[in-house]
């Protein structure tokens, strides 16, 4: 926590001063959309000083400022275990040992191990898979009876995480186990959790590493079944049996913290990715998509608009560094903001109105549109995610959209949700809805 609160550390950015300590109190009793209305448009260099009179946490923006954080890794360096420095070696460390918080060669090294589970033979397999879970999915009946679309969602990416990541076919246990590994993490931003960390079983600290352990267990001795059997083309069995040209591969415990890590990163931000996109979809007047050109341009459009990871996971500054006429002190957080940089005038004029033929024929910069980042440290589930999006938004029987207020809510930190249900009914087509109401407008102007 100390580095967080490190108000001694000086910045010399133009804008607005502040008092240090009452500053960061401030941004830390909002949420993250404080950052957004309150204090980066007031700042206008690419490094924004979010606690204003210190330089603990830094926003940094625009075409300098994400081109400097997202490809300068040995200096803007992945925090290894979220934003409180924990110490290591404990029994929940294993849960931090994966490709998404390591930095430097640890990090190259896992990347080079994982890529083989994008390669293009283990992709058809998915597309198959994926088409097959809308088949047996809500979005493919037509019984009029109205359901949410992002929980159905939830279920279409568990579903085909569980069949495609781990090779494991969708019952009641394995459903329970994705369920399992989900909650590690959630449980992991309960404050009760974190403060008391107490290990008798009836803490809510000691459920926790009783949970972990169990899901761990469950987890290893899956890895150690898919090692002893013939490869297949699910990502688990391709890592089980992937060893690079110099002999190197990833060790049981190492797969089973990548997988915790590709399932937690994986799971809900696809889901919600196409509710945002079937939300823009149905609730914008018009025809909707008709061919698979105009399905990519509105997905696209959707991800700019309402981007499901609208803050980049933070870093922490390595050494001193200048972005522009800024110097980014060494100990600060930092963060990137890709929703800022998607309603960027200056990127994509009238950033808030629905255009999904905007991408037709366009060239935008990299570090103007970041729904998975860039760079060395981009999704390393962008095309499995971006395959799973377009064949099932692009197989699908287009719904009725029923809910017409939708906000939009960043829950942990991470992943936008929309606040409640948002209902549709397959079946015969209702009239188009009104127009779609809610904070979604705060991005959505029109
Ligand atoms: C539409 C769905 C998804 C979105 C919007 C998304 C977005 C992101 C973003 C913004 C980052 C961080 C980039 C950065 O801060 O530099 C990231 C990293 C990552 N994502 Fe995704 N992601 C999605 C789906 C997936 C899936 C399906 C998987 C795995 C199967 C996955 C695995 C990862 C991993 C492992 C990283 C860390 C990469 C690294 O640090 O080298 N993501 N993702």
């Amino acid at each position: 926590m100390a580095k967080m609160f490190d108000t001694s550390l000086r910045i010399d950015a133009a804008g607005p001063p502040g008092i240090p300590i009452v500053n960061n109190l401030r941004f830390l009793r909002h949420n993250a959309w404080y950052a957004l209305d309150r204090v980066a448009t007031r700042f206008p260099g690419p490094v924004v000083p979010l606690t204003g009179g210190n330089g603990s946490v830094v926003l940094l923006r625009g075409e300098e400022g994400a081109r400097a954080y997202f490809t300068e890794n040995d200096v803007f360096e992945r925090l290894s275990d979220g934003i409180f420095a924990l110490p290591k070696g404990r029994p929940w460390s294993k849960m931090f040992d994966a490709v998404i918080t390591f930095n430097g060669d640890r990090h190259r090294r896992s990347r080079r191990l994982l890529m083989p589970i994008t390669h293009k033979n283990a992709m058809d397999h998915y597309a198959t898979v994926f088409a097959e879970t809308l088949r047996r999915s809500r979005f493919a009946g037509d019984d009029g009876e109205p359901f949410d679309m992002a929980a159905e969602f939830l279920d279409i990416t568990r579903a085909n995480m569980l069949v495609c990541l781990l090779g494991i076919e969708v019952n009641d246990a394995n459903v329970r186990l994705a369920g399992d590994v989900a909650r590690l993490l959630r449980a992991f931003q309960n404050p009760l959790v974190l403060l008391f960390p107490s290990e008798a079983a009836w803490t809510p600290h000691g459920r926790w590493l009783r949970d972990l352990a169990s899901v761990y267990d469950r987890l290893e001795l899956l890895i150690e079944r898919k090692r002893a059997d013939d490869p297949r083309r699910d990502a688990l069995s391709i890592l089980c049996h992937t060893v690079d040209e110099n002999g190197d591969r990833l060790s049981t415990p190492e797969i089973a913290g990548e997988l915790h890590g590709l399932f937690a990163a994986g799971f809900e931000t696809t889901a919600m990715s196409m509710t945002w996109a079937l939300l823009t979809i149905l609730g914008t007047p018009g025809p909707v998509p008709g061919t698979e050109h105009d399905l990519d341009a509105a997905v696209r459009e959707s991800q700019r608009l309402l981007p499901t990871v609208p803050f980049s996971l933070p870093r922490r500054v390595a050494r001193d560094i200048r972005v522009g006429p800024t110097v980014v002190p060494k100990g600060a957080l930092a963060f990137a903001a890709p929703v800022l940089e998607h309603h960027d005038p200056a990127s994509f004029p009238d950033p808030g109105v629905y255009r999904p033929d905007r991408w037709t024929g366009a060239k935008f910069s990299p570090y103007a549109f970041l729904p998975y980042g860039v760079g060395q440290r981009r999704c390393l589930g962008a095309s499995f995610a971006d395959l799973q999006i377009r064949t099932t938004l692009g197989l699908m029987r287009w719904p009725s959209l029923l809910t017409t207020e939708v906000d939009y809510v960043i829950r942990s930190g991470a992943t936008a949700f929309p606040g409640k249900p948002v209902y549709v009914r397959t079946g015969p087509h209702t009239p188009a809805p009104g127009p779609v109401t809610g904070s979604v407008r705060r991005l959505w102007a029109a």
